[in-house]
């Protein structure tokens, strides 16, 4: 550190002077005194005020909002005011913060991992672990690879991978994940024996999210995660916490795995959960001795009963019943499913699974205040330049008003690029790029 002075200091003071004007509408204190005020910050001309308002009456406290902006921007130098925190809109659980920190709100902070793909299955026995462990590894060949086993029911991963717990501890009490070939493997299975009771009804969410939240994985571009069979309780509450870029169903052909899978594709879209789309399992099989393709489940047409797109079909083979560690050549259905998957990671339907600092994040914030906020900082907008909207519920209106009351133009005149992104039940982001 040096003595230099911080050169937002002045500014940062003169907005505080400013917000100081506005009075607590319940003492008629300044809301600074008052303590409404946390944080004042200044940087590049952008003034950010972060308040405590959840104690105060909703209207009561759009009006603070609104005042506090209103101050704030009366300070020269001040090109946009950015009012973060808790209102009582937000539940008393403001998300004022930034949002490229992966904070769900309630949800899982995973900052070093890009992307998450989840596998499941709305039955057991299915080949949900199989799929997951070829894709994982085959992934590996290229990426950085994380592979945490969710599945408490049934950890098999660490010996699908050949390896065995329990694990260590870092320095900072964190779990030490596996490493088979530079891929990162945790699993319930790979933690002490004597902590079992925990991993059982209703505890058993919160110690997975914890286990997944406390391993200590190293910048991963892709962690691939091996759910619990079924779509119910735990898969489902984790599907939600998890910012899940896209989800891969395995299923077998037979019917009513089929009928099951497809309603659990309807489900998890309904709940925000992008689906990439299915593996179908062991659909035949290719006889040793007399060298006929043999169908295990009938003839029956995946893709019309699931829904969803069918990525891969594998057989049932022998060969495929564990990943090998040296494979050079991928089995052909392996190849399939992990070429899908990564064209769906390149693809803008994998979302934004981080957004930047620099997006402007209106959970909590009262209505009004949202759409001016929104409002402000779109008008600021070079041509071509792009903008990143954090909101707890769809922010599709968000866009149509920026296109007609702000840019009083239709949506493909205002935008280049206009996606609405669903990273969680109570964060969407809005990504646009103003047309240049
Ligand atoms: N395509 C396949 N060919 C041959 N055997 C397979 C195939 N897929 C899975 N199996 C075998 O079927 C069994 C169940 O597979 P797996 O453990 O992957 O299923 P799962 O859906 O993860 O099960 P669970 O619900 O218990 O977690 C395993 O013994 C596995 O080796």
């Amino acid at each position: 550190m040096t003595d230099r002075e911080n050169p937002n200091e002045t500014a940062e003071t003169e907005v505080e002077e400013a917000v100081a004007s506005v009075e607590d509408p319940d003492f008629g204190a300044s809301v600074v005194e008052a303590g409404l005020v946390t944080d004042v910050s200044v940087a590049d001309g952008v003034a950010t005020i972060t308040v405590d308002l959840a104690g105060a009456d909703p209207e009561e406290a759009e009006e603070v909002s609104e005042a506090i902006r209103r101050a704030a921007f009366e300070v020269a130098g001040v090109e946009q005011v950015r009012v973060e925190g808790e209102t009582p809109d937000a539940g008393g659980g403001g998300h004022g913060g930034p949002a490229g920190d992966h904070d769900h709100g309630g949800g899982l902070s995973l900052p070093e991992v890009e992307h998450v793909v989840a596998v499941g299955s709305a039955k057991g026995g299915v080949g949900k672990t199989t799929v997951a462990t070829h894709l994982a590894r085959a992934l590996a060949d290229d990426y950085d690879v994380g592979l945490f086993d969710a599945d408490i029911h049934g950890p098999n991963v660490p010996e699908m991978v050949g390896v065995e717990g329990p694990v260590e501890a870092t320095d900072d009490g964190q779990a030490e994940p596996a490493n088979v070939g530079g891929m990162e493997v945790m699993s319930v299975g790979l933690v002490a024996n004597d902590a079992p009771l925990a991993w059982r009804g209703a505890m058993a969410h919160d110690a997975l999210t914890e286990l997944l939240e406390d391993t200590a994985w190293s910048d991963r571009d892709v962690l691939v995660v091996d759910l619990p069979p079924g779509t119910g309780d735990i898969a489902l509450t984790m599907l939600q916490e998890v910012p899940v870029s896209g989800s891969v169903l395995v299923t077998t052909p037979f019917p009513t795995s089929l009928s099951d899978t497809g309603r659990s594709a309807a489900l998890l879209e309904e709940n925000g959960v992008p689906v990439v789309g299915a593996a179908v399992n062991m659909r035949g099989f290719t006889c040793e001795n007399c060298g006929h393709d043999h169908d295990l489940y009938g003839d029956t047409d995946p893709e019309e009963e699931l829904g969803v797109e069918v990525l891969a079909e594998l057989p049932f083979d022998r060969g495929l019943q564990r990943p090998d560690a040296d494979e050079t050549d991928l089995p052909a259905p392996v190849a399939d499913l992990v070429s899908a998957v990564t064209e769906f990671l390149a693809s803008d339907d994998a979302g934004p699974v981080s957004v930047p600092d620099s997006a402007l994040d209106i959970r909590g914030l009262p209505p009004r205040i949202r759409h001016e906020q929104v409002g402000e900082e779109f008008r600021a907008l070079d041509p071509g330049e792009e903008f990143y909207v954090v909101n707890d519920h769809d922010p599709s209106p968000l866009a149509q008003m920026l296109a007609g009351e702000v840019a009083e133009e239709s949506l493909d005149e205002a935008f280049d690029a206009c996606e609405v992104h669903r990273r969680a039940p109570d964060e969407w982001v809005l990504e646009v790029r103003r047309a240049a």
